[in-house]
């Protein structure tokens, strides 16, 4: 579906297809989606307010290993959560990890009640090799949106699959989502090896998952699959699909998964994800760092949602760690001088003064998803009036056909667009935020993902 899609465009020599294929081939600078962070950096008692998630922390945080973000996608009930503790149990033993049960990862009251992952939480492990933050993603498809979020935040990703069911749809959406937002390092995860008693079964699901991969533009015959049993490895039996195969998906990742090439040259952008107050200190705002470095005693701006204001950074934290600085991929907490919560909020960016402007309205290649791919089910015409989402801000906005070189618009009155198109739009947002040629975004209506596109041009 995508892969026929990206073949398309790229004989269509469209600008997405370039920006896809690109993407295909390094994707680094162009994760730039909604990279938030779930982690509070700063001393946890001190909040007013209850966190979403928390990080248990490990003795120390430093640079020595390298650091790696990322989490696990798949369909709901697929093993997700269970995996995720298994992990910090197995890496527990060699002292890479904190043990989290599974209840400490899905701990919200609806979450126990009805036995599914809602929030995404992030964990935090390391392997001999490196250190790892880890977001757990639920599978339920009316909890995307917080998938999206998490994805944002990846590296890389462990998409697991349980053998007894195969791929599903949210197999297939969470693929095409983790794409767009700039995952392009994959390991399969296939689980519940435990439940099946035919081994063809899993050759099976192997074969599957490589088919798919490859048609959502991942590497499907290179992308490592590992079989195992989360549940086996979390209760300490069938140490071959349990221990063994946790160590060896670490191991595959810790090879497959290359450390990114961060963007440290570029001007520092933080979109911000939480926004906390800290009695006695002031207010700190959370985030993954897009790009570039930031010291204690810099100057920033924040961006969108309002006129745009000035601030110095006072203090750095990262695993509630102290730090001089931050810098690309961390996920850090950044201490604002003379602000108050109020002032700030998710969606908002932290950057370099100057160095990225608010706009209203541009133009975009967009893909609108098929049925198939958990797209609308029918056509839609100009001024459709989606969400749209990008880095951690989410908008309303209304899609136009664009205007031609005499500011003529819409000789496409009327004309429908179907699921599965590609086009060109005019978008115009609610508002003013952080946009920049290249942004990558998502536009989706309800509960379901209508499109994924990019900036091509800033028109105001
Ligand atoms: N037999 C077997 N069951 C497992 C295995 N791993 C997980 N399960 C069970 O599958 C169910 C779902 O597991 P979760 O870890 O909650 O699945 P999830 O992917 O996190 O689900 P969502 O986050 O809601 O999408 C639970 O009842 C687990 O005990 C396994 O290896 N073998
Ligand atoms: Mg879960």
């Amino acid at each position: 579906m995508i892969s026929r899609k990206i073949i398309q465009s790229i004989k269509s020599q469209t600008l997405i297809s370039k920006c896809i294929v690109s993407n295909l081939k390094s994707s680094r600078s162009l994760h730039s989606i909604k990279a938030t962070a779930n982690v509070l950096p700063f001393s946890k008692k001190n909040y007013n307010c209850t966190p979403i998630a928390t990080v248990k922390l490990m003795s120390t945080y430093n640079r020595e290993k390298p650091h790696v973000n990322i989490g696990t996608i798949g369909h709901v009930d697929h093993g997700k959560t269970t995996l995720t503790a298994a992990i910090t149990k197995v890496l527990a033993k060699a002292g890479g990890a904190e043990y989290r049960d599974y209840a400490s990862i899905d701990k919200a009251p609806e979450e126990r009640a009805r036995g599914i992952t809602i929030n995404s939480t992030h964990v935090e492990y390391q392997t001999a090799a490196r250190h790892y933050a880890h977001v757990d993603c639920p599978g339920h498809a009316d909890y995307i949106k917080n998938m999206i979020t998490g994805a944002a935040q990846m590296d890389g990703a462990i998409i697991v699959v349980s053998a007894t069911d195969g791929q599903m749809p949210q197999t297939r959406e969470h693929l095409l989502l983790a794409k767009q937002v700039g995952v392009s390092e994959i390991v399969v995860f296939v689980n519940k090896v435990d439940a099946v008693e035919d081994k063809e079964m899993l050759e099976l699901v192997e074969m599957e998952m490589r088919d798919l991969l490859t048609e959502y533009g991942f590497p499907g015959e290179k992308v490592p699959i590992i079989m195992g049993s989360a549940l086996c490895a979390l209760e300490g039996r069938e140490k071959e699909i349990g221990e063994d195969a946790i160590l060896k998906l670490m191991k595959t990742v810790d090879e497959f998964i290359p450390t990114p090439v961060r963007d440290l040259e570029k001007p520092f952008l933080m979109p911000i994800e939480d926004v906390y107050s800290i009695a006695g200190r002031g207010t700190v705002c959370t985030g993954r760092v897009e790009r570039g470095v930031i010291t204690k005693g810099a100057e920033v701006e924040i961006i969108g949602f309002g006129p745009t204001t000035k601030t110095i950074i006072t203090g750095v934290e990262m695993f509630h760690k102290e730090l001089n600085r931050a810098e690309a991929g961390d996920n850090a907490g950044l201490l604002l001088r003379g602000l108050k919560r109020e002032q700030l909020r998710r969606g908002q960016v932290l950057a370099i003064p100057g160095s990225i402007t608010p706009h209203s309205k541009f133009l975009a290649k967009l893909y609108v998803l098929s049925k198939d791919e958990g797209g609308r089910h029918t056509p839609f015409v100009e001024n459709y009036t989606p969400q749209l989402y990008a880095r951690t801000m989410d908008i309303s906005c209304v899609l136009k056909w664009p205007e031609n070189a005499e500011g003529i618009a819409n000789r496409n009155e009327g004309k429908m667009i179907m699921p599965g198109d590609n086009v060109e739009m005019m978008v115009e947002m609610q508002g003013k935020v952080a946009v920049n040629e290249g942004l990558r975004f998502t536009v989706r209506e309800g509960r379901r993902t209508v499109g994924t596109g990019v900036v091509t041009k800033i028109l105001e």
